[in-house]
């Protein structure tokens, strides 16, 4: 299976995660292990930036997973810029995931700010990671302002309604040139699966593990969901048909009579 290459970084990984929504740290780090996930997504609103105390902080910097600070909480372009530049100086990293969602309700994501701040946060040298609607023409120009990847989402985010996106993230998927990474909604490893053997490039998934009944068990299932559909992917999977078409035919078998 290909490892999956964003901004020079190299990930064997598909699968991205997050740390809300657990009952503990303990349960986080048992979740994320499980999941083999490189990439670990974190608000700057949930860590101690000082580092001392935190405790969703200091596990993950002890497990060498590399760190996505996301601008979650924004609500405007400047704000997630201010964001943006404060993770950088925290955690020493210019990655960034530009989430901008005035209503809290929805957590739609606002695409005019989010363009806005993609092209600002380029500009500083950030590799910027845009949580954006499954909007074809918007991921465009996200990838022409010189965002690395596209995360159009499959649903709204915490909802685990899964890929309710997915003609969208079709078209997206046909015309990236940077990496697609289906983000929020995935409620189940079989969306995660469909995600992959459509073309994505990976899927980030966080309330699904968070608040499953056993998360380290269910972070698991994703990691195998996810492996299988990209090797299904690569594989090349066989085409879609209206009408039946024998899966034995009887050419050869009848000639061979006659
Ligand atoms: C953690 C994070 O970044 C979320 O905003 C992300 O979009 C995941 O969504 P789910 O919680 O629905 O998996």
């Amino acid at each position: 299976m290909s490892s999956l290459m964003i901004a020079g970084h190299e990930f064997s990984s598909r699968l991205f995660t997050g740390t809300g929504k657990y009952a503990s740290a303990d349960a986080m780090m048992a979740s994320i292990n499980a999941s083999g996930s490189e990439l670990v997504t974190l608000s700057l609103r949930r860590m101690d930036l000082k580092h001392q105390s935190d405790n969703i902080l200091q596990p993950l910097l002890q497990h060498g997973i590399k760190l996505l600070p996301n601008t979650s909480g924004a609500r405007t372009a400047k704000e997630a810029v201010f964001a943006a530049q404060l993770a950088r100086e925290a955690l020493e990293t210019n990655w960034v995931k530009l989430e901008i969602h005035p209503d809290p309700r929805y957590l739609m994501p606002d695409a005019i700010e989010t363009l806005a701040a993609a092209e600002e946060l380029v500009k500083q040298g950030f590799v910027v990671m845009p949580y954006v609607h499954a909007d074809p023409v918007l991921c465009k120009r996200l990838e022409e302002v010189g965002c690395q990847c596209v995360m159009p989402l499959g649903s709204p985010i915490g909802s685990n309604m899964g890929l309710a996106s997915k003609p969208f993230l079709d078209i997206i998927i046909e015309q990236s040139q940077v990496p697609v990474i289906v983000d929020a909604g995935i409620g189940a490893p079989s969306d995660a699966a469909l995600a992959l053997e459509m073309g994505a490039d990976a899927v980030l998934v966080n309330t699904a593990m968070a608040v499953a009944q056993n998360p380290a068990q269910m972070s698991l299932a994703f990691k195998m969901a996810v492996e299988a559909g990209r090797l299904a992917y690569e594989s090349g999977l066989g085409e879609k048909r209206q009408q039946a078409q024998a899966s034995s035919p009887f050419t050869d078998f009848v000639g061979s009579l006659s």
